[in-house]
This record gives C-alpha cells, structure tokens and sequence, in this order.
C-alpha cells in the first residue's frame, strides 16, 4: 500500500477543469482538503457538485488539471481502499442480503471495519438478514451508507447522502456519520439542505458554474454576504422601486406577502426604509446560511421582477454582489 505522510492533504483540485461537449461543467477548480476536515459542498442543481465529486473518485478524468486523493490519482486511492463513496444512484442489484452485501463489500478493502460494527453503524442490526434490493428509499440509503463505510476509508465522500430519508431517519444518518467521522475520518458531502450543511460541517464550500464562490465556516460565509435581513407586509400598493439602492441593501426578495432585503446594514436601510414605504410587520432578523447561500448564487435579475408576484419567489440582486 502506498505509505502517506500526515501531512499530506486529502483532497487537492488543481485548476480542473471538466467539459462535456459545449458544457463546462467544472470551471478551474481549486480546493484543498485537510485530514480530518468535514466539509459541505453546496451549490445550485448544475452547479457542478456530483461531477466534481466524479472527478475526485476518479469516475470521470478532468478536461484540464488536476486531482489528487491522499497524494495519489483518485483511481489509485479508490482501489488502495483510501475513500468510500456514497452516490446518488445507488441500487442494491443482487439477492443478497444486507449483512451478505456489507461483507462482500468489507472482504474487498485490505483493512475493513467489522461488519457488524458496520451495521450498527449505518442502523442496519435489524435488517441484516433482510434482502438488500427488497428495502425501501430510507432502508437502501443506510445500506448505501454502510458499503461507504465498510472499508474503513480515510475519506468518505457524499452526494446527497438524505435525498431520501425523512426527517428522523436524516437525524440518525448524521449521528452515525459523526459517530464515524470523530474517529479523525475526512468527510466531503453535498447537500441542498442548507440547515444540515450549517450543523454537521466545519467548512463550507459553494460553487456556482463550476467555479469556487465562497469557502469557509458558516459563520464566515454569512458575514461575507451582508449580516441582516429586513423583512415587511407585501404593501397592497405596488412596491416602489428604488429598494436595492436603500443603504446597505444586497438583495431584495418578495415571497410568501413578504419583503425580505437582505443588508449588510440593518440600521441604516431600516432608517431609510420610510422614505419608499411604511413597512408594516417589520422584522430584522440576522442573516442565515440560506439568505447567505442565496445572495452568493442569485444572478443579476431586472430588479424590476421583485414587484411581480407575492406567489413565486422573486430575487433581485444588485450587479457584482
Ligand atoms: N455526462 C454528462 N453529459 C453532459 N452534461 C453533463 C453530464 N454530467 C453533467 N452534465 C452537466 O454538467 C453540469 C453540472 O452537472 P452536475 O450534475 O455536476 O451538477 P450538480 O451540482 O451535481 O447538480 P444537482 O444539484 O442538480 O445534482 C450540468 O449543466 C449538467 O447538465
């Protein structure tokens, strides 16, 4: 096996680049993974997330650049055992039961965890002996879960691990990813719950068109956005325009009869707000991850869009925000 120094990181992109035909899927892509690290990678559908994760275990080669896994190229890691993947697509295809599977799975990794460790981990005891291709979306994702863990791999890598779990099952997968993850493991996953990325990650990466936009803890992130959101009644009159130039104003939304201004100064867009409006239900309101992810994936839109509808949301966004 391929001796590593510690000090070497996980995960390394190095200006990659993926292109399929006309579309740039991955755009210059440049990301270093430390051990031990966990780490959200979000982003709008299409921005580029499942292929750059195909990159890294070495599903798909970059148009340009490079990726390297614990120093080496993904496929030799991948087959030394060093990453365990959990991917969208995942069918258990045979009629093999759940405990024949994850041992099928632990016998071909040169240093597995014991299978019914694995088990327990995943929340799986209880269904061992059932057949894995005859269990429902939430079921299969565990065993998705424990064949990403079965091995023991220093990285484990994510694409949308709770697509299909309800809320308690969502619970218990990222108790047992922690419970895995203390153990010093690297963790990449991908998620569009922003709430779960904000609560089981210490990094936070987001791409948008295949490019890095923002990379740091949530809290960083936030701040990089603005730090308010100022939110009023959807006035009965239309609502005048002139609102993105309020002070501190980053972007204006209506959605749900509301009007939410995300500001990088409350006090002073708040102060300026009556000279458009008379806000009624005026709330102010820290920014959270998603006003955060928001700001930094809304594209330039006609600002004038904000006032069509209370139904659909509507972003606007100043240009170069
Ligand atoms: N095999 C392929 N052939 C052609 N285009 C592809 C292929 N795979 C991905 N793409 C395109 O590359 C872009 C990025 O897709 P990708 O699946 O990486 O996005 P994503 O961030 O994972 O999206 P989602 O959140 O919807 O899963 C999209 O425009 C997609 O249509």
């Amino acid at each position: 096996m391929t001796t590593i120094h510690t000090t070497t990181p996980v995960v390394v992109f190095t200006g990659a680049v993926k292109e399929f035909g006309a579309v740039r899927a991955v755009d210059g892509l440049d990301l270093t993974i430390g051990q031990g690290e966990r780490v959200a990678l979000l982003g709008r559908n299409g921005a580029g997330k499942s292929t750059s994760i195909g990159l890294l275990l070495g599903l798909d080669d970059p148009t340009a650049g490079s990726v390297r896994l614990c120093g080496v190229p993904p496929v030799q890691a991948v087959r030394d055992g060093r990453v365990g993947a959990m991917l969208q697509d995942f069918k258990p295809v045979s009629r093999a039961t759940v405990r024949e599977l994850v041992s099928f799975v632990a016998g071909t990794y040169p240093a597995p965890l014991p299978v019914d460790e694995v088990l327990e981990l995943a929340g799986l005891t209880e269904l061992a002996g059932r057949r894995a291709d005859k269990l429902s979306g939430g079921q299969a994702q565990r065993v998705s879960f424990a064949v990403a863990m079965a091995g023991d791999p220093d990285l484990l890598v994510l694409d949308e691990p709770t697509a299909a779990l309800d809320v308690q099952a969502r619970r218990a997968f990222w108790a047992s990813m922690r419970t895995f993850t203390d153990r010093g493991k690297t963790v990449l996953f991908s998620t569009h719950h922003l709430e779960e990325a904000d609560q089981n990650s210490d990094r936070i990466v987001v791409i948008d068109r295949g490019r890095l936009i923002a990379d740091g803890s949530s809290a960083e992130i936030k701040r990089t956005v603005g730090v308010g959101v100022v939110s009023f009644d959807l006035p009965s009159e239309p609502l005048p325009s002139g609102l993105e130039d309020l002070p501190g104003v980053v972007s204006v939304e209506v959605a749900g009869g509301r009007v939410r201004l995300r500001t990088s100064d409350s006090d002073a867009t708040v102060g300026a707000l009556p000279r458009l409006v008379t806000p009624r239900g005026l709330e102010i309101a820290a920014a959270g991850l998603e006003d955060a992810f928001l700001s930094l994936t809304s594209h330039a839109t006609d600002p004038s869009a904000a006032s069509s509808s209370a139904d659909a949301p509507v972003t606007s966004q100043k240009a170069g925000k």
